[in-house]
Order: C-alpha cells, then structure tokens, then sequence
C-alpha cells in the first residue's frame, strides 16, 4: 500500500532524507513511499523545499493524522535535545504513523531492532541485538556496533563510529566523524563533537569535544 509521507523539518536534515526516499523510489522501485512535503515552522505554506511544498506548521500535524498520512520527524538541531523531545512530546504522533525508512544499501543485522521512525541512511551498518529508539536518525556512512542500548530521537552524524555495549540516553548527537569506543555511556541530550573520540563516559547534557574527547561545557 503507498504511504504518503511528511517530513516535518527543514533543508537540513530533511532535504537530506528527502533525497533518501526519491533515491528509493528512483533507483530502487520503491513504490510504497509517496514524499508529498514539509511541516516546517520557519517557512511560509506554498514555499519550496527542494522542490517540495510547505504543508503547514508542527502544530497542524493533528490535520494531516487524520487525512492518514506519515511522518518523519527530522528536526534534530545538534546539542538541543530538550527542545526537541519537548516538541516531539508535544505533536503526539501515534508511533504507527511514524515511518522507518532503511535504504537499501544499509546492512541492519537480522536481530537489531529499529523502533517506529528510526531512520537509516545510506551506506550504514548496525549490528547484532542493538536496539534503536524511536525516531533516531542514523546519517549516511554510520557504523553502530552489536548490543547497544540507543535512546530515541538521537542524531547519528554521516561518518561516525560507535562501538558495541554502548547505552545511550535520548536525544543525544554523535557528530559528523565522531567515534565512540565500546562500553562506554552516554547520558540524554549530550553531544560527541564532530571528529572527536569518546573514550570516557559522558552525563546529561554534556558537550563532549576533541581526541580524546573533554567536557566542552553542559547545554542545558
Ligand atoms: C550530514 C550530517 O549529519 S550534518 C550535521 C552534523 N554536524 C556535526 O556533526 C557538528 C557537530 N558540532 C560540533 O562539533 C560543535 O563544534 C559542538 C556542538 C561540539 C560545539 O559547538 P560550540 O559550543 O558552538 O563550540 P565553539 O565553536 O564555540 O567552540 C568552543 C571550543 O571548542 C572547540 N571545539 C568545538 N568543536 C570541536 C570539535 N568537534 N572537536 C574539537 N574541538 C572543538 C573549539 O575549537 C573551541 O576551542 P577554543 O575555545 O580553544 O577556540
């Protein structure tokens, strides 16, 4: 059955995985997913984002619930995690109308598990028995060892690496290049710098930057 798809966010993250699903529709034959437009808070209604309209504001998703569309949730600003649960928790949408979208180039280990509106990029690997929260964005060229415990609406950056045995809270953003060692925690609505290496554990709220990665400052 063909789903049709909203993507609340902005050029970002959204244009991005935008481009994920006419990749799947185009080059793999995808005929399930039907991208219509955004919920974006910032633009006007009619105004274009790659090519695709405006439908409303965050707060008009009850409307488009009812008229049976799907979402993905890709508003994800680095070291705001609150805000973004807050809004998240806010908009209310019934977890079956939030979208998983794995693309085909993805390997995901036949007993990970990817919550409703888990959204996996190009090119990335999760392995065995980790489990992913909902709506967490896992970017392209992203490696997620086995047996990790992934919050929902965390940020995965294109090219970071996390080892295995990792928990981590919600909300929490591993930046572009980033690399995690295993064993490590990692507390909600934290930061892993771009290029930095976690090898130590890090609470909530805390920016962690450099290799080896220090406490940068808290962001609450
Ligand atoms: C496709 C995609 O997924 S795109 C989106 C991905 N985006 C990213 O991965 C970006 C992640 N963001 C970062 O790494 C940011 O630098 C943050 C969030 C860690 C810190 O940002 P800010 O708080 O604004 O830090 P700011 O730029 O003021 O820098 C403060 C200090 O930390 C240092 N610093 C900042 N980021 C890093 C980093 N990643 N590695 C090492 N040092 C860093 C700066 O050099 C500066 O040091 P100084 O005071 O000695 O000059």
């Amino acid at each position: 059955m063909e789903k049709k798809i909203i993507i609340l966010g902005g050029e970002g993250n959204g244009g991005v995985v935008a481009a994920c699903i006419l990749d799947m529709n185009n080059r793999f034959k995808n005929k399930e997913l039907r991208l219509c437009g955004f919920l974006n808070d910032t633009l006007k209604i009619g105004e274009k984002i790659n090519g695709y309209p405006v439908m409303g504001k965050t707060d008009d998703i009850q409307k488009f619930i009812k008229e049976g569309y799907y979402f993905v949730f890709a508003i994800h600003p680095i070291g705001h995690g609150k805000t973004r649960i807050d809004l998240f928790d806010h908009l209310n949408i019934p977890e079956d109308r939030l979208l998983t979208i794995v693309h085909p180039s993805s390997f995901i280990a036949y007993n990970a598990k990817l919550s409703p509106g888990v959204v996996v990029m190009p090119n990335c690997y999760i392995a065995t028995k980790t489990k992913i929260g909902v709506c967490t964005l896992v970017m392209a060229n992203s490696v997620i060892g086995h047996n990790n415990c992934i919050g929902r609406l965390c940020h995965f950056s294109a090219g970071s690496v996390t080892g295995s045995y990792i928990n981590m809270g919600d909300a929490s953003d591993i930046g572009l290049n980033a690399t995690v060692l295993e064993k490590i925690q990692i507390g909600t609505c934290s930061v892993v710098g771009a290029g930095s290496l976690a090898r130590k554990n890090i609470g909530d709220y805390e920016i962690h930057v450099g290799c080896p990665a220090k406490l940068l400052r808290i962001c609450k």
